[in-house]
Formats: structure tokens, C-alpha cells, sequence
């Protein structure tokens, strides 16, 4: 589904990702671990299409993508859940939602507009706050309409960066437990981002970053404690 070669990528002179490699097959869920400001998030930007690379390869779905603009890569499926959530303050829940309809470029409905039922399932708070604010949310329900905006889009890919960030533990086992049924019951691909070690352990594979290189992988049930300490902060 997605196959990173040989990324290169600069911020002015400072070379943030060294030849990165890294690869999610359909269906899977693979996490990206490793401390804070190694290049984690840069990296999801450089799939999104936000920031682009000086050297190497990201090949989605069978074809590279290096020269497609973020909307157009919206369009091909891939969805992005930004660290920090960035919900619209004064539009409501259901205006925040329908936001995501606009990764279906033209498949987006043009007259009735609403949200599947789908949304609800993983996410019920939604239904019951769909005319509040979104900046009336809590964190966590905001953590959840913003994975519920991505879903809007129809995503075949799902980057997640850091969606258990400043959430109460009880609301971190639901966001788990959407993300697992959200693979379960559409069976996208989904590239997560995460400090904790109990999401973490939910993921099939792990790449570990350090300064901008890979530099350990491997499937999450042999996740040593060695690679614990070293790459988690929780
Ligand atoms: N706009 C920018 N201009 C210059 N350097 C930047 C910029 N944004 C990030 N960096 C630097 O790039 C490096 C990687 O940052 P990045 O946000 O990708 O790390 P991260 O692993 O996602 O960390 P965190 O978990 O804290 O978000 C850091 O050293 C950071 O200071």
C-alpha cells in the first residue's frame, strides 16, 4: 500500500529524515515510534504531500506520488489526523465532519450531505454533539472527530500522529479500540504514530526512529524491553 525508498529530506540545511525506509502493506497497522523531534511527524508530512522530499521514493498504491500535490493525494486515499487534532473551533461537530467529504474531490455528494452511520459506531459521543462547537469538545472527543473527519474522506491509508496526546486513559482505550474496529470493518491500511506502549502493542510491525534514520523494525509481539526504553517515552 505504501513503500518508502531512500527519503532524503532537508529544513533549509538541516537534514531532518537519512534514508528512510519503510513500508505498510493493505490491511496492516504499523507504528512509528521513537522520542520527540526525531522526525515523526515530518515524515507523515512528507507522505501527506505538505513538505516534500530532496531524494528518494514514496510509492502508494502501486504508483510514486512524489509529484502529486496534497489534495490530489487526499483524493488517492491517503487521510491524515494532524498531532493536536486541529478541529475548527466555532463550526459545529457535524460542520467539522462534513469538512472531510472534500478528500472525495468529486465523489463528494453535492446535495445531501450527511454522515454514515458508520461514524457513529465507532465514535457514538459524536451522535449525541453534532450541533456543539467543536472547540466546546473535550480532548478527547475531539481527538475522536478529528479520526472521524479523516474517516469522512474514505481513506485507504490512515496516518494517525500521536492520537492518544494529553488524553485521559479511559478515552485512550476507545480511540484503540476505534482504530482496531476501524481496520477491522474497512480494511484500510494505517500508519500510526504513538507513545503508548499499549496502542503501540495493537500495531502489527514497528519501525524505531532516531534522528531522522530507522534504525530497528520488526514485528510488535517481539518488542523487546530493550526497544521499550529506548524508543517510548510512556
Ligand atoms: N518548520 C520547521 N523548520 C525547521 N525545523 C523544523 C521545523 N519543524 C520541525 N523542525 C525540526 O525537525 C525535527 C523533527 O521534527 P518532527 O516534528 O518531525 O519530530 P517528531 O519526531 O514528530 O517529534 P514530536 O513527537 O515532538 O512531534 C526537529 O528537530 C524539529 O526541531
Amino acid at each position: 500500500m505504501l513503500k518508502i525508498s531512500g527519503l532524503n529530506f532537508y529544513y533549509g540545511e538541516s537534514h531532518i529524515l537519512r534514508d528512510v525506509d519503510l513500508t505498510v502493506s493493505r490491511g496492516q497497522m504499523v507504528c512509528l515510534i521513537g522520542r520527540n523531534g526525531v522526525g515523526k511527524t515530518t515524515l507523515l508530512k512528507n507522505i501527506i504531500g505538505l513538505l516534500s522530499s530532496r531524494e528518494g521514493v514514496i510509492n502508494y498504491d502501486g504508483q510514486p506520488i512524489n509529484a502529486f500535490t496534497a489534495d490530489r493525494r487526499a483524493r488517492a486515499g491517503i487521510g491524515y489526523v494532524p498531532q493536536g487534532r486541529e478541529i475548527i473551533p466555532r463550526l459545529s461537530v457535524k460542520e467539522n465532519l462534513l469538512i472531510g467529504l472534500e478528500a472525495l474531490g468529486n465523489r463528494a455528494p453535492k446535495a445531501k450531505k450527511e454522515i454514515p452511520e458508520l461514524i457513529f459506531e465507532l465514535f457514538p459521543v459524536l451522535k449525541t454533539m453534532l450541533s456543539r462547537m467543536g472547540g466546546d469538545l473535550s480532548g478527547g472527543q475531539q481527538q475522536q472527530l478529528s479520526i472521524a473527519r479523516a474517516l469522512m474522506g474514505q481513506p485507504q491509508l490512515l496516518l494517525l500522529d500521536e492520537p492518544t496526546e494529553g488524553i485521559q486513559p479511559s478515552i485512550i482505550l476507545d480511540i484503540e479500540n476505534a482504530v482496531r474496529r476501524i481496520i477491522e470493518t474497512t480494511g484500510i491500511s494505517v500508519l500510526l504514530v504513538e507513545q503508548h506502549l499499549h496502542f503501540v502493542r495493537q500495531a502489527d510491525y514497528y519501525y524505531a526512529m532516531q534522528k531522522g534514520g530507522i534504525v530497528a523494525s520488526g514485528s510488535t509481539d517481539q518488542l523487546s524491553n530493550d526497544v521499550i526504553q529506548e524508543f517510548l517515552a510512556v
